[in-house]
């Protein structure tokens, strides 16, 4: 069974949860585009709800599907948003923004009720951080922020190291809000609080990818026997 069965598989249990007039968090990604793809279906049969996206890559695929959106400031509390992970640990928290779009993935879970993760089962970890954490700076000043940045890993009890994500032309990458990204390549976060306050306290750092506190469940699928077997962590209702 692939990649691409499994992130619909674990797509398919999430749009169960969609109700009519719901207000949905659309996440970024490719496990997120499998819910869109599937919410568009949906929609098409008649499915009533309104989706706000959290990258223009989403907007983009969501109104090509003919799902109907807003943006926060016309919808600021949520009922749910699905989206997909880097990594996430039993206790629910998890590394995002392997696609850049930790910023506004990250302000509108926390608009919403219930962020569900939606996953291959692959990205369950024990401890956070073998993916590189994604630390998103303003441009303005970005070496004396990653000069502080390490500064902080370290003070969080953390070692790595930190470099400056790139685009496919070799410039700095750009995110959806004009930011740069500094992904930190950690191996192991044993204290993501710890490491979250550390960056927080970083002038230059507009976020960071861990999501801590976030999701309220997540749906992981993995391949059993060559069919996909869907398991649930947290509370799904
Ligand atoms: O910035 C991107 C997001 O945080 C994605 O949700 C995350 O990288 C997972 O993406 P995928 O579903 O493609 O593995």
């Amino acid at each position: 069974m692939s990649g691409p069965d499994l992130r619909r598989a674990a797509a398919a249990r999430a749009l169960d949860l969609v109700e009519p007039g719901m207000k949905l968090g659309l996440g970024t990604g490719s496990t997120a585009a499998a819910f869109v793809t599937l919410l568009g279906a949906r929609v098409r049969d008649g499915l009533d709800v309104v989706g706000v996206p959290t990258s223009e890559a989403t907007r983009a695929q969501a109104e090509a599907e003919g799902i109907r959106l807003a943006t926060l400031d016309e919808i600021p509390q949520l009922d749910l948003t699905i989206d997909g992970a880097d990594e996430v640990d039993g206790q629910l928290r998890l590394i995002k923004g392997g696609g850049a779009a930790l910023l506004r993935e990250k302000i509108v879970a926390f608009a919403s009720t219930r962020m569900v993760v939606i996953a291959d089962a692959a990205k369950r970890v024990g401890t956070l951080g073998a993916f590189p954490l994604p630390i998103e700076v303003n441009p303005f000043g970005r070496t004396a922020t990653r000069i502080a940045v390490e500064a902080a890993i370290a003070r969080a009890g953390c070692t790595g190291e930190v470099r400056l994500r790139l685009a496919p032309d070799g410039a700095p990458l750009v995110t959806d809000g004009g930011h740069h990204i500094l992904d930190a390549h950690l191996g192991a976060i044993h204290d993501p609080e710890a490491l979250s306050a550390a960056l927080w306290a970083v002038p230059g750092v507009v976020e960071h990818g861990l999501f801590l506190g976030l999701a309220t469940a997540a749906i992981l699928a993995e391949d059993r026997a060559g069919q996909a077997h869907v398991t649930v962590l947290g509370r799904i209702d």
